[in-house]
């Protein structure tokens, strides 16, 4: 056979990644077309172009390991063709494979057409999640309407997709083996590129688990306070619809009825956003602003053309916020049911942070066009909201009164607040995988999916279920990700690292010291306008994956593993706070690890 030379090598992944970018142009066209209007032709269309894009793929492999890439000595040619050489699910029959995209398709659109009847009027039978469930999730405090709202969501969303969730785990599987994983749970895991990474995540669990015990202990006395022994036991699990989310993953909603010190300026920009005549354009122009101030890109023109910033009438759509690259270095978009509120200023920066990454990675070939791993990805929003959140940052943007001064309360209250989001998440941000790494090595099967979904939430999370549960209802598959074959380790790692980052980026700003802590906290830091700080982010951004992750972790931080160091600095005054005031009420910590009151 032709020997494959080092030269041959580089001229073929010039030709092979002008042709991946122009299908995964069409691909993500067609995926677009259905995400944002979910019609029989839209889905037909799109299982029609991704198996297209499949055959594509999988012709290209055959001719991929053909060149012994191993033996060249280029390490960038190297990288790309190990990237290549992993086909995915491409590698099954074709037949299979639009069965599996067939089935995920359809999954998601139960989850985003699922309707509920209104607790109180029962003829009004068409809340969805976005943005009823959502709205009377965050508002609702009578224990009965929220139960009503968490169980019948269940059972339209994912008690409906069972039967569909076990077929697509025997394809997932089916398509890992033939890339050589013995499962896919190796393959979801690979592009961390380490052997030790689900152990380094047990570490930093283990490590943060006392921060969440307190916080959980905190919360679990407040919610007793409101609604009494009988709906919330003083040293047991918190059940699960109350905690203001349909998932319970993040805890936001309840800090008006849990405030450590009540009767402050609360720090949210809903009423001044209101206030001020703000529409969605806005919000996103706002975070577009934010990146430009630190010398980080602006969107193009086509953004603003073709994304979807609001959720459009008359048509049914995934509303689950998602950020897209078309892979042809202009067209980059978000589609994202916005709301006028604070929370959703958080969404949108989160998403904006995804863009900018593509922005910075544009220029590399397409097998580069991903986070230095998938945590990367999600943390790069986070990371800049972790700035624009601070009172003082809300102050500067006119989005909080400017007399709303830093008392120690008042600061104490902020952090409480981060705290019920990001320390609250953590413990769902690991299990969401753990089940599912589980689910795809056989470890649990259908006949114990739901029992062993609600122990790992009893488990991590401290919660349960508000109403019985059993094999006849399939509560993970209630979350947007499961049923759209999106890993979710990605999200713990990236609520870990975005505290490394943005310490960092804050020393690099001149708003932390770590060596002094104390003269300026980490939670108050806002590097708005800090083009050093950019240039530094940029810098790892623009690197795509083209280099490991420790490597552009290292660039940012100077180290090149995640740490809890930049999360436990920022929430340390938190921590204390909540030791003092359990051990002042006397609150049991953490919870029986009795048998899940729902078998
Ligand atoms: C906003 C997105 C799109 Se990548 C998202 O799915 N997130 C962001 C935070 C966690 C996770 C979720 O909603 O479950
Ligand atoms: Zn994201």
């Amino acid at each position: 056979a032709k020997t494959y030379t080092e030269e041959d090598a580089k001229q073929y992944l010039n030709k092979l990644n002008a042709e991946l970018l122009q299908h995964s142009n069409m691909a993500a066209i067609a995926e677009w077309a259905y995400a944002s209007n979910i019609t029989d032709e839209t889905l037909q269309n799109k299982l029609k172009v991704a198996a297209d894009t499949a055959r594509f793929q999988k012709e290209a492999w055959k001719e991929t390991v053909k060149y012994p890439w191993t033996t060249y000595k280029d390490p960038n040619v190297r990288r790309q063709f190990k990237k290549l050489s992993v086909l995915g699910a491409a590698a099954l029959p074709e037949d299979k494979y639009e069965k599996l995209d067939k089935i995920v398709s359809d999954m998601q659109n139960v989850y985003s057409t699922a309707k509920i009847c209104d607790f109180k009027n029962r003829e009004k039978c068409d809340l969805n999640l976005e943005p009823e469930l959502t709205l009377l999730l965050a508002k609702s405090r009578d224990p009965e309407e929220l139960k009503h709202v968490w169980a019948e969501f269940r059972k339209e969303a994912g008690d409906k997709v069972r039967k569909q969730f076990v077929q697509y785990v025997e394809l997932t599987n089916e398509a890992a083996r033939l890339n050589n994983f013995s499962d896919a749970s190796e393959e979801w895991v690979k592009d961390y590129e380490s052997a030790e990474f689900r152990n380094q995540i047990q570490e930093l669990w283990l490590q943060l688990r006392p921060l969440y015990e307190q916080i959980h202990a905190y919360v679990r006395r407040r919610l007793n306070e409101q609604y009494g022994d009988a709906v919330v036991k003083k040293d047991g699990l918190i059940p699960a619809h109350l905690l203001g989310n349909m998932w319970s993953q993040t805890w936001g909603n309840v800090y008006d009825i849990s405030t450590p010190y009540p009767g402050k300026q609360p720090v949210d920009a809903t009423s001044a956003m209101v206030e001020k005549g703000f529409d969605a354009i806005k919000m996103f122009k706002m975070s577009e602003e934010f990146f430009t101030s630190l010398n980080l890109s602006a969107m193009p023109d086509t953004f603003w053309q073709r994304s979807i910033l609001k959720k459009p009438e008359g048509r049914s759509l995934i509303c689950h916020a998602s950020a897209w690259d078309f892979y042809d270095g202009e067209d980059f978009r978000i589609k994202q049911c916005t709301r006028i509120t604070h929370r959703d200023l958080i969404t949108a920066h989160h998403e904006m942070g995804h863009v900018q990454y593509y922005l910075q990675y544009k220029h590399l070939p397409k097998v580069y066009r991903r986070g230095a791993n998938s945590g990367f990805h999600e943390a790069v929003g986070d990371t800049i909201a972790l700035s624009v959140s601070t009172p003082k940052h809300l102050r500067k943007v006119g989005l909080l009164p400017a007399d709303s001064k830093d008392d120690p309360q008042s600061e104490l209250n902020y952090l409480y607040n981060m705290g019920l989001e990001k320390i609250a998440f953590l413990p769902f941000g690991y299990l969401m995988d753990l089940w599912r790494w589980d689910v795809f090595k056989g470890k649990t099967s259908p006949d114990n999916y739901n029992c062993e979904w609600w122990r790992l939430r009893q488990e991590y999370q401290g919660i349960e279920a508000p109403v019985d549960r059993s094999e006849d209802n399939f509560d993970p598959g209630s979350k947007y990700h499961t049923i759209a074959s999106v890993p979710y380790i990605r999200y713990f790692v990236s609520y870990v690292i975005q505290f490394q980052f943005h310490a960092a980026l804050c020393e690099k700003a001149g708003q932390f010291d770590p060596k002094d802590p104390e003269r300026m906290p980490l939670h108050q830091c806002d590097i708005y306008q800090s083009k050093e700080a950019g240039n530094l982010f940029g810098k790892m951004l623009s690197l795509g994956s083209s280099k490991p992750w420790p490597e552009a972790m290292e660039i940012v931080t100077g180290q090149r593993k995640m740490d809890a160091s930049g999360l436990m600095a920022y929430f340390r005054p938190l921590l204390k706070w909540l030791e003092e005031e359990n051990k002042k009420t006397g609150e049991k910590i953490g919870w029986d690890a009795s048998a899940p009151r729902h078998g």
